[in-house]
């Protein structure tokens, strides 16, 4: 198909440049990546967290510890984790928040939420833990909610991610953190050829053998490279009205976790 023929592209004529957005490599209408988006999670839900293990050879476990040392939650706290999957991050501050806190597990995928929901019943986790289907761009959550708002792996997701992180600046209290978890851009360019390699490689092969499913995983790489790096999220935060944000680079930046304070 030639470039003026695609969807996108016809929106684009039509629209304006403004309703075109990026699905992994792709450009796509704005309207339509929310359901392309919810495609890849509804497929690969099943097989989630098998999948994160394999692909990062156990690491994530690594990085979200790394993002609930930082949080700074407390027994009695309220926090949001949005595009919460399967739960790991929730379950971590549930064992922090305690019975006097809550935490809301968010998700705008509801394949992502029953296997969290699922995951996180036959562990024993119940009574401070609210299921939420929820898009990050919309939240249904009044302002000055929460002491906290994690976002892990969900953002570079998002369609209009501005929105998103105004959204979420919004529901935050004064003083409460946001915490982006997300892959960013190799600070070393060793590094980074061998990543590129294994996740243009690797990641769909593995995708079509466990999930049977290259296609989303290969969606996974080509996101992972459309995100902004770190200093441009940087920025975006500090325009979502945040202060004092800063990130810090895990495996030579293949993950970073920025975080920002609502003043
Ligand atoms: C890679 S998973 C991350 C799950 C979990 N946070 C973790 O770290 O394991 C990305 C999640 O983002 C969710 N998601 C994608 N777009 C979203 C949106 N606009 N709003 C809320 N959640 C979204 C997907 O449904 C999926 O569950």
């Amino acid at each position: 198909m030639s470039e003026q023929q695609t969807p996108a592209n016809q929106a684009q004529n039509s629209q304006g440049q403004d309703d075109v957005t990026h699905f992994g490599f792709r450009d796509v209408p704005k309207s339509q990546k929310a359901s392309q988006v919810a495609d890849v999670f509804h497929s690969v839900a099943g097989k989630y967290d098998l999948m994160n293990d394999l692909m990062s050879m156990g690491i994530h476990r690594l990085w979200k510890r790394f993002t609930i040392e930082l949080s700074g939650v407390r027994p009695g706290h309220q926090v949001l984790d949005i595009a919460g999957g399967t739960g790991d991050l929730t379950m971590k501050f549930s064992d922090l928040v305690g019975p006097s806190g809550k935490v809301v597990l968010a998700d705008i995928n509801a394949s992502m939420l029953k296997v969290g929901r699922g995951r996180l019943v036959d562990r024993g986790y119940a009574g401070n833990i609210e299921y939420v289907q929820a898009d990050a761009e919309h939240l249904p959550f009044p302002d000055n909610s929460f002491n906290a708002v994690s976002i892990a792996f969900g953002l570079r997701n998002v369609t209009d991610k501005d929105q998103a992180l105004r959204d979420m600046a919004r529901t935050l209290k004064p003083g409460g953190k946001l915490m982006i978890l997300e892959f960013s851009k190799p600070t070393n360019p060793l590094l980074s050829k061998a990543y590129d390699t294994y996740s243009f490689t690797a990641l769909p092969l593995m995708g079509q053998l466990i999930a049977g499913d290259s296609e989303s995983y290969k969606y996974l790489a080509e996101s992972i490279r459309m995100h902004p790096d770190q200093d441009t999220l940087k920025g975006m935060m500090e325009n979502a009205g945040l202060v004092g944000c800063k990130y810090y680079n895990m495996t030579g930046g293949i993950v970073a976790l920025h975080v920002g304070i609502k003043p």
